[in-house]
């Protein structure tokens, strides 16, 4: 468990993060989202103290960080930076084997490893023998991911980890990255200003704007229960295409014989509404199950508006 008790930086006489407080459970993926300048990075580098926090503290599992030795602490922590992060004139093999190295894992072991994490990442292996700029953005970012995975470490700090991708290439990505073994039992605290990734990828939210945290929760419950006027707006834009989003069809079952729905088309209680209406809408086959689903949900989104 990763605990941040009114933390604060200043920059320059400027509060870049202001007296924050939230916890990151264990095997969770909490989200810090917000707009360009807010705070996010500085907060996420505070944890593994590539920044040094001005006041407050940053517990993980109960022990302060200032307590333990910088090697020590970032070893235990996978980091993906923003724009991949990679040594420029290393290869990618050599740029995967940084921590393993000073792990002093065997050639063998480090070789099987990385060929694994390749292959679920959907990079060839011929990208070993490159440097990271005869990569495409989009790779290099998997490699960073790869780097930041290969340790196996508890935790996971990841910043604006799909930034150079595409939104259709993100859309793979999400449902691949959720799916990865290796993160199921991580707690991974993931940096981003996009809404959809928020929602896609965070079992919780913490909204930040001008260096604080404005709202922490479920993405259901920043949805449906903003605190202000400014979680609000800041999800307007977006609104209904998130609403289908964080809605399962467990959420909206009772409101349909949703077995029918569920064991015609492989979908589970899991499967979010709106990924149920995208596989339905691609045959016109499907139109009555279609219009079900709408029905249920907007019987169900009805309750949720208070
Ligand atoms: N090393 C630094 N020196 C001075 N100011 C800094 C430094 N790092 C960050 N800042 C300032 O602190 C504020 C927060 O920056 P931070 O990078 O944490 O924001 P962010 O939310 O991650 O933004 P982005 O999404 O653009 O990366 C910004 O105003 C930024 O200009």
């Amino acid at each position: 468990m990763i605990t941040v008790e009114s933390v604060s930086k200043i920059f320059n006489g400027k509060p870049a993060v202001d007296n924050i407080s939230f916890q990151a459970n264990d095997k969770e993926i909490l989200v810090l989202l917000g707009t360009s300048g807010c705070g996010k990075t500085t907060t996420l580098k505070m944890i593994n103290r590539l920044i040094e926090a001005d006041s407050g503290n940053i517990l993980i599992d109960g022990k302060n960080i200032r307590d333990r030795k910088v090697e020590e602490l970032r070893m235990g922590i996978g980091f993906v930076m923003q724009h991949s992060g990679l040594f420029p004139h290393y290869t990618i093999k050599q740029n995967i084997a940084v921590v393993p190295e000073l792990l002093k894992w065997d050639t063998q072991k480090i070789q099987n490893t990385t060929e694994e994490l390749l292959h679920k990442l959907h990079l060839p292996e011929d990208v070993l023998s490159r440097l990271p700029n005869e990569l495409s953005g989009g790779q290099q970012q998997r490699v960073g991911i790869a780097r930041a995975l290969i340790a196996n470490s508890p935790i996971l700090l990841m910043d604006e980890p799909f930034g150079a991708l595409d939104n259709i290439t993100k859309a793979d990505i999400h449902s691949e990255f959720k799916s990865l073994e290796e993160l199921k039992n991580k707690t991974i605290i993931l940096v981003t200003h996009d809404v959809q990734e928020a929602f896609e990828l965070g079992q919780r939210i913490c909204l930040m704007d001008k260096g604080k945290i404005i709202q922490t929760g479920t993405p259901q419950e920043i949805l449906y229960r903003p605190k202000n006027d400014f979680v609000k707006d800041f999800f307007a834009e977006n609104r209904l295409l998130l609403e289908y989003k964080v809605a399962s069809l467990n959420n909206v079952k009772s409101f349909i014989d949703s077995e029918i729905i569920i064991g015609e088309f492989q979908f589970t209680e899991e499967t979010s509404v709106w990924n149920a209406l995208q596989k339905l809408s691609s045959d016109h086959k499907n139109t009555d199950a279609y219009e079900i689903l709408i029905k249920a949900f907007n019987d169900y989104r009805k309750l949720q508006i208070v």
